[in-house]
Protein backbone atom coordinates (compact mmCIF):
# COMPACT_ATOMS: atom_id res chain seq x y z
CA UNK A 1 0.00 0.00 0.00
CA UNK A 2 3.03 2.31 0.75
CA UNK A 3 3.90 2.31 -2.99
CA UNK A 4 0.92 4.39 -3.44
CA UNK A 5 0.98 7.12 -0.60
CA UNK A 6 2.41 8.60 2.36
CA UNK A 7 0.37 10.13 5.45
CA UNK A 8 -0.38 13.55 5.11
CA UNK A 9 1.93 16.10 7.82
CA UNK A 10 0.25 19.54 9.10
CA UNK A 11 0.87 22.58 7.25
CA UNK A 12 1.08 21.37 3.35
CA UNK A 13 -1.61 24.28 2.04
CA UNK A 14 0.65 26.89 3.37
CA UNK A 15 3.38 25.78 1.90
CA UNK A 16 1.96 25.16 -1.54
CA UNK A 17 0.01 28.91 -0.96
CA UNK A 18 3.33 30.82 -0.87
CA UNK A 19 4.96 29.35 -4.17
CA UNK A 20 7.79 27.01 -2.27
CA UNK A 21 8.84 24.06 -4.24
CA UNK A 22 6.33 21.51 -3.18
CA UNK A 23 9.45 18.39 -2.91
CA UNK A 24 13.28 19.25 -3.35
CA UNK A 25 15.73 16.59 -4.19
CA UNK A 26 19.60 17.26 -3.75
CA UNK A 27 22.67 15.19 -4.08
CA UNK A 28 20.98 12.22 -4.83
CA UNK A 29 23.67 8.99 -4.99
CA UNK A 30 22.42 5.53 -5.56
CA UNK A 31 24.35 2.29 -6.72
CA UNK A 32 22.70 -0.91 -7.05
CA UNK A 33 25.28 -4.19 -5.99
CA UNK A 34 25.83 -6.39 -8.84
CA UNK A 35 27.04 -9.79 -9.65
CA UNK A 36 28.66 -12.58 -7.40
CA UNK A 37 31.78 -12.35 -5.27
CA UNK A 38 34.42 -12.41 -6.81
CA UNK A 39 33.12 -10.33 -9.49
CA UNK A 40 30.71 -8.47 -6.99
CA UNK A 41 30.84 -4.66 -7.78
CA UNK A 42 28.77 -1.64 -7.42
CA UNK A 43 26.92 0.08 -10.09
CA UNK A 44 26.34 3.67 -9.67
CA UNK A 45 23.21 4.72 -11.34
CA UNK A 46 22.33 8.29 -9.70
CA UNK A 47 25.84 10.48 -9.24
CA UNK A 48 24.28 13.67 -7.80
CA UNK A 49 20.63 13.66 -8.50
CA UNK A 50 18.61 17.08 -8.18
CA UNK A 51 15.06 17.68 -8.62
CA UNK A 52 12.67 20.91 -7.75
CA UNK A 53 8.92 20.56 -8.19
CA UNK A 54 7.01 23.72 -7.54
CA UNK A 55 2.92 24.14 -7.18
CA UNK A 56 1.38 23.84 -10.42
CA UNK A 57 4.26 22.66 -12.22
CA UNK A 58 4.10 19.14 -14.57
CA UNK A 59 7.87 18.00 -15.17
CA UNK A 60 8.97 15.45 -17.58
CA UNK A 61 11.41 13.20 -16.68
CA UNK A 62 13.37 11.72 -19.62
CA UNK A 63 16.36 9.52 -20.71
CA UNK A 64 17.30 6.46 -22.25
CA UNK A 65 16.70 3.41 -21.06
CA UNK A 66 18.26 1.98 -17.70
CA UNK A 67 19.59 5.81 -17.07
CA UNK A 68 18.07 5.89 -13.61
CA UNK A 69 14.29 7.43 -13.83
CA UNK A 70 12.62 4.68 -12.02
CA UNK A 71 15.48 4.75 -9.57
CA UNK A 72 15.53 8.45 -9.19
CA UNK A 73 11.57 8.21 -8.41
CA UNK A 74 11.77 5.34 -5.97
CA UNK A 75 14.30 7.59 -4.02
CA UNK A 76 11.66 10.39 -4.52
CA UNK A 77 8.74 8.81 -3.07
CA UNK A 78 10.88 6.79 -0.07
CA UNK A 79 10.74 3.10 -1.48
CA UNK A 80 14.42 3.24 -1.90
CA UNK A 81 16.93 5.27 0.50
CA UNK A 82 19.72 7.24 -0.83
CA UNK A 83 23.09 6.53 -0.31
CA UNK A 84 23.78 10.63 0.10
CA UNK A 85 21.63 13.37 -0.75
CA UNK A 86 18.25 14.64 0.73
CA UNK A 87 14.37 14.49 -0.45
CA UNK A 88 12.35 16.67 1.27
CA UNK A 89 8.49 17.22 0.44
CA UNK A 90 5.05 18.83 1.87
CA UNK A 91 2.11 17.15 1.92
CA UNK A 92 1.10 13.76 0.80
CA UNK A 93 3.00 11.71 -2.24
CA UNK A 94 0.74 9.45 -4.77
CA UNK A 95 3.16 7.37 -6.56
CA UNK A 96 2.09 5.24 -9.46
CA UNK A 97 4.63 2.96 -10.52
CA UNK A 98 6.02 1.14 -13.40
CA UNK A 99 4.55 -2.01 -12.55
CA UNK A 100 1.08 -1.92 -10.91
CA UNK A 101 1.46 -2.78 -7.08
CA UNK A 102 -2.01 -4.19 -6.40
CA UNK A 103 -3.39 -7.55 -4.36
CA UNK A 104 -4.58 -9.76 -6.16
CA UNK A 105 -7.32 -10.66 -4.24
CA UNK A 106 -9.07 -7.62 -3.58
CA UNK A 107 -11.59 -5.78 -6.34
CA UNK A 108 -11.25 -2.49 -7.24
CA UNK A 109 -13.84 -0.77 -4.63
CA UNK A 110 -11.98 -3.15 -2.20
CA UNK A 111 -9.01 -1.39 -3.02
CA UNK A 112 -9.91 1.93 -3.15
CA UNK A 113 -11.74 1.48 0.77
CA UNK A 114 -8.06 0.19 1.83
CA UNK A 115 -5.98 3.19 0.78
CA UNK A 116 -8.89 5.77 1.81
CA UNK A 117 -8.23 3.88 5.21
CA UNK A 118 -4.43 3.84 4.75
CA UNK A 119 -4.55 7.79 3.55
CA UNK A 120 -7.26 8.16 6.65
CA UNK A 121 -9.86 9.72 4.64
CA UNK A 122 -13.65 10.26 5.36
CA UNK A 123 -15.49 7.47 3.70
CA UNK A 124 -17.66 9.82 2.25
CA UNK A 125 -14.75 12.09 0.13
CA UNK A 126 -13.60 8.58 -0.12
CA UNK A 127 -16.68 7.42 -1.70
CA UNK A 128 -16.56 10.78 -4.45
CA UNK A 129 -12.97 10.70 -5.03
CA UNK A 130 -13.41 7.18 -5.96
CA UNK A 131 -16.61 7.58 -8.45
CA UNK A 132 -15.01 10.68 -10.05
CA UNK A 133 -11.74 8.70 -10.94
CA UNK A 134 -14.24 5.52 -12.35
CA UNK A 135 -15.84 8.30 -14.20
CA UNK A 136 -12.64 9.96 -15.48
CA UNK A 137 -10.74 7.00 -16.20
CA UNK A 138 -13.65 4.92 -17.22
CA UNK A 139 -13.80 1.93 -15.78
CA UNK A 140 -16.64 1.93 -13.10
CA UNK A 141 -18.29 -1.32 -14.42
CA UNK A 142 -14.85 -3.02 -12.80
CA UNK A 143 -15.59 -2.07 -9.81
CA UNK A 144 -16.51 -5.06 -8.71
CA UNK A 145 -13.98 -7.24 -10.11
CA UNK A 146 -11.26 -8.76 -8.52
CA UNK A 147 -7.69 -7.45 -9.34
CA UNK A 148 -6.22 -10.98 -10.97
CA UNK A 149 -9.23 -10.50 -13.73
CA UNK A 150 -8.60 -7.04 -14.83
CA UNK A 151 -6.99 -6.40 -18.34
CA UNK A 152 -3.59 -4.98 -18.41
CA UNK A 153 -5.30 -1.50 -19.06
CA UNK A 154 -7.63 -1.50 -16.77
CA UNK A 155 -5.21 -2.05 -14.01
CA UNK A 156 -2.64 0.65 -15.00
CA UNK A 157 -6.28 2.99 -14.66
CA UNK A 158 -6.69 1.32 -11.09
CA UNK A 159 -2.51 1.97 -9.89
CA UNK A 160 -3.04 5.76 -10.82
CA UNK A 161 -6.92 5.92 -9.98
CA UNK A 162 -4.98 4.64 -6.18
CA UNK A 163 -2.46 7.23 -6.67
CA UNK A 164 -4.63 10.01 -7.20
CA UNK A 165 -7.71 9.13 -4.72
CA UNK A 166 -6.19 11.44 -1.91
CA UNK A 167 -5.50 14.10 -3.53
CA UNK A 168 -1.91 14.27 -3.35
CA UNK A 169 0.06 17.61 -3.56
CA UNK A 170 2.85 15.75 -5.24
CA UNK A 171 1.81 12.87 -8.03
CA UNK A 172 5.13 10.96 -9.18
CA UNK A 173 4.01 8.75 -12.36
CA UNK A 174 6.32 6.20 -13.58
CA UNK A 175 5.00 5.85 -17.38
CA UNK A 176 1.62 5.77 -16.24
CA UNK A 177 -0.24 5.61 -19.59
CA UNK A 178 1.52 2.91 -21.26
CA UNK A 179 -1.51 0.27 -21.79
CA UNK A 180 -4.19 3.26 -21.59
CA UNK A 181 -6.45 3.54 -24.91
CA UNK A 182 -6.42 6.83 -26.64
CA UNK A 183 -9.67 8.13 -24.93
CA UNK A 184 -8.10 7.58 -21.70
CA UNK A 185 -4.79 8.89 -22.51
CA UNK A 186 -6.67 12.28 -23.05
CA UNK A 187 -8.39 11.70 -20.10
CA UNK A 188 -5.20 11.23 -18.03
CA UNK A 189 -4.30 14.66 -19.86
CA UNK A 190 -6.86 16.35 -19.00
CA UNK A 191 -6.61 14.83 -14.91
CA UNK A 192 -2.70 16.49 -15.14
CA UNK A 193 -3.87 19.62 -16.20
CA UNK A 194 -6.30 19.50 -13.23
CA UNK A 195 -3.85 19.21 -11.24
CA UNK A 196 -1.26 22.06 -12.43
CA UNK A 197 -4.68 24.21 -12.25
CA UNK A 198 -5.17 23.56 -8.59
CA UNK A 199 -1.39 24.05 -7.46
CA UNK A 200 -0.38 20.40 -7.34
CA UNK A 201 2.96 19.57 -8.64
CA UNK A 202 3.13 15.95 -10.64
CA UNK A 203 6.44 14.24 -12.22
CA UNK A 204 6.27 11.65 -15.31
CA UNK A 205 8.42 9.76 -16.10
CA UNK A 206 7.97 9.68 -20.61
CA UNK A 207 9.68 8.32 -23.52
CA UNK A 208 7.38 9.62 -25.84
CA UNK A 209 8.64 12.29 -27.80
CA UNK A 210 5.04 13.41 -29.11
CA UNK A 211 4.45 14.63 -25.48
CA UNK A 212 7.35 16.85 -24.34
CA UNK A 213 4.68 19.86 -25.33
CA UNK A 214 2.49 18.95 -22.31
CA UNK A 215 5.30 19.56 -19.43
CA UNK A 216 6.16 22.91 -18.12
CA UNK A 217 9.59 21.63 -18.23
CA UNK A 218 11.89 18.48 -18.82
CA UNK A 219 14.33 17.47 -16.73
CA UNK A 220 17.14 14.73 -18.26
CA UNK A 221 18.47 11.72 -16.78
CA UNK A 222 22.09 11.50 -17.77
CA UNK A 223 25.26 9.99 -16.38
CA UNK A 224 23.37 9.95 -12.89
CA UNK A 225 23.00 13.64 -13.03
CA UNK A 226 19.97 15.38 -13.97
CA UNK A 227 19.58 18.92 -16.38
CA UNK A 228 17.18 20.70 -17.54
CA UNK A 229 16.13 19.59 -21.53
CA UNK A 230 17.80 23.03 -23.21
CA UNK A 231 14.07 24.63 -25.24
CA UNK A 232 15.37 24.14 -28.53
CA UNK A 233 15.60 20.23 -27.94
CA UNK A 234 11.55 20.18 -27.76
CA UNK A 235 9.61 20.07 -30.67
CA UNK A 236 8.28 22.85 -31.96
CA UNK A 237 4.09 23.20 -30.68
N1 LIG B 1 17.07 -3.62 -7.90
C1 LIG B 1 18.10 -3.44 -8.72
N2 LIG B 1 19.26 -4.14 -8.52
C2 LIG B 1 20.33 -3.97 -9.33
N3 LIG B 1 20.33 -3.12 -10.38
C3 LIG B 1 19.21 -2.41 -10.63
C4 LIG B 1 18.05 -2.55 -9.82
N4 LIG B 1 17.09 -1.73 -10.31
C5 LIG B 1 17.62 -1.11 -11.38
N5 LIG B 1 18.91 -1.53 -11.57
C6 LIG B 1 19.82 -1.05 -12.62
O1 LIG B 1 19.96 0.36 -12.47
C7 LIG B 1 20.00 0.99 -13.75
C8 LIG B 1 18.86 2.03 -13.82
O2 LIG B 1 17.60 1.37 -13.80
P1 LIG B 1 16.24 2.17 -13.83
O3 LIG B 1 15.13 1.16 -13.88
O4 LIG B 1 16.24 3.16 -12.73
O5 LIG B 1 16.36 2.94 -15.23
P2 LIG B 1 15.23 3.67 -16.12
O6 LIG B 1 15.85 4.91 -16.64
O7 LIG B 1 13.97 3.81 -15.34
O8 LIG B 1 15.05 2.59 -17.28
P3 LIG B 1 13.84 2.36 -18.33
O9 LIG B 1 13.76 3.57 -19.22
O10 LIG B 1 14.28 1.15 -19.09
O11 LIG B 1 12.57 2.11 -17.54
C9 LIG B 1 19.87 -0.12 -14.79
O12 LIG B 1 21.18 -0.45 -15.23
C10 LIG B 1 19.27 -1.27 -14.01
O13 LIG B 1 19.69 -2.50 -14.54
Amino acid sequence: MTAHATPHPAGHTASAAAGRPLMTASGVEKSYRRGIWPARHAQAVLKGANLELLPGEVVGLVGENGSGKSTLMKVLFGELAPDAGTVEHVGRLGYCPQEPVVYERLTCDEHFELFGHAYRMNPADEHTSRRRLYETLGFTRYAGTRADQLSGGTLSKLNLGLALLADPEVLLLDEPYAGFDFDTYLRFWDLVAERRAAGRSVLIISHFVVDEHRFDRIVQLHDGTTHDRPPHDRPSE
